[in-house]
């Protein structure tokens, strides 16, 4: 993976502080500036969120308390790290800083080694945080999301689904006669056909869609969204596209078993086995086709 510099959002109100935090950082980092509370949200809500937040307390309109209980109860935001760096100093401020969920508090005046190296953990524990959550939820070989996030994240859909009364629809998708390329050109290729059947389904899947490895040469596809025609209409699509894949020049093809929400559902497993149901029809059927069950 290319490596990029871990990025550090620095909130104060005085030019000075920034301008020396910023020299202090930026040979390591790539650093953003906010010179209040309002943008320092803006910015960390845009995203990508940055890898960590120092953040001056006293500042006019939002103080630092303040963004940082904003930050901490958004989802898209509450797992960024938060070093308060501030001029409040009392036990109690610090106290109630750590209490808001910051991951360390520094004083004004500061002072620069202390501040760089007191980054530097705060970056290196984000980083492995980050590496474990890679790894917790992404397939190793192909790199789409696994079995494990995939039932997370569908439980989610499902209540939002039946929440917002929208549609929702999955497509089981397996590769047809996996085995015998296995058999035939060994296991290396058949790796290989896994990883170029994984970019096509991330490839041509829509921003809603969760696409995932879910075992062996079997995928899941979660359409966000999308009702059973629309679900079938882009399941055919993506049949015809990896049946044009030829990794190597060998045909490869793949059977989907597609199926959307309904009221009773209450559960993954509720949608999964009626969708692996239509999958068994389309092998049944001969392969290289799309079923539906309703
Ligand atoms: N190369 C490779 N093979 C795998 C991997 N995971 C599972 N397989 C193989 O995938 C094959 C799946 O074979 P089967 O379940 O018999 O299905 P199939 O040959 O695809 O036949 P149909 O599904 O009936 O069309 C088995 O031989 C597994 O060893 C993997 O990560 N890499």
């Amino acid at each position: 993976m290319e490596y990029r510099k871990p990025e550090i959002l620095i909130v104060d109100d005085s030019p000075a502080n920034i301008h020396v935090l910023a020299q202090l950082l930026s040979a390591e980092y790539q650093v953003k500036v906010a010179s209040d509370g309002a943008r320092c949200l803006e910015l960390a809500l845009a995203g990508p969120a940055p890898d960590l937040i120092l953040l001056d307390v006293n500042m006019p309109e939002i103080n630092g308390y303040e963004v940082c209980k904003q930050l901490k109860a958004n989802e898209a935001t509450k797992t960024i790290p938060i070093i308060f760096i501030t001029g409040m100093t009392s036990a109690e401020n610090e106290a109630y800083g750590f209490e808001l969920g910051a991951v360390d508090y520094i004083s004004k005046p500061f002072h620069p080694a202390v501040v760089e190296a007191r980054v530097k953990t705060q970056i290196t524990i984000k980083q492995q945080a980050d590496k474990l959550e890679r790894m917790a939820m992404r397939d190793q070989l192909t790199g789409l999301y696994n079995r494990y996030y995939l039932i997370d994240i569908a439980s989610k859909k499902i209540a939002s689904a039946v929440n917002h009364q929208s549609p929702l629809s999955i497509a089981v998708i397996d590769i047809d006669k996996f085995k015998s390329f296995n058999d035939q050109y060994g296991h290396e290729f058949g790796d290989e056909v896994l990883v170029e059947f994984a970019q096509l389904l991330e490839s041509h899947c829509c921003a809603n869609d969760v696409v995932s490895r879910y075992g062996g040469e079997e995928f899941v596809m979660l359409m966000e969204g999308s009702d059973l025609a629309l679900s079938l209409e882009k399941s055919e699509s993506l049949r015809r596209i990896a049946s044009e894949l030829k990794p190597k020049g060998i045909s490869v093809t793949a059977s989907f078993g597609v199926t959307t929400l309904r009221p009773q559902d209450d559960c993954f497993d509720d949608m999964f086995s009626r969708a692996d149901a239509a999958l068994f029809a389309a092998k049944t059927a001969g392969r290289n086709c799309v079923r539906q069950h309703q």
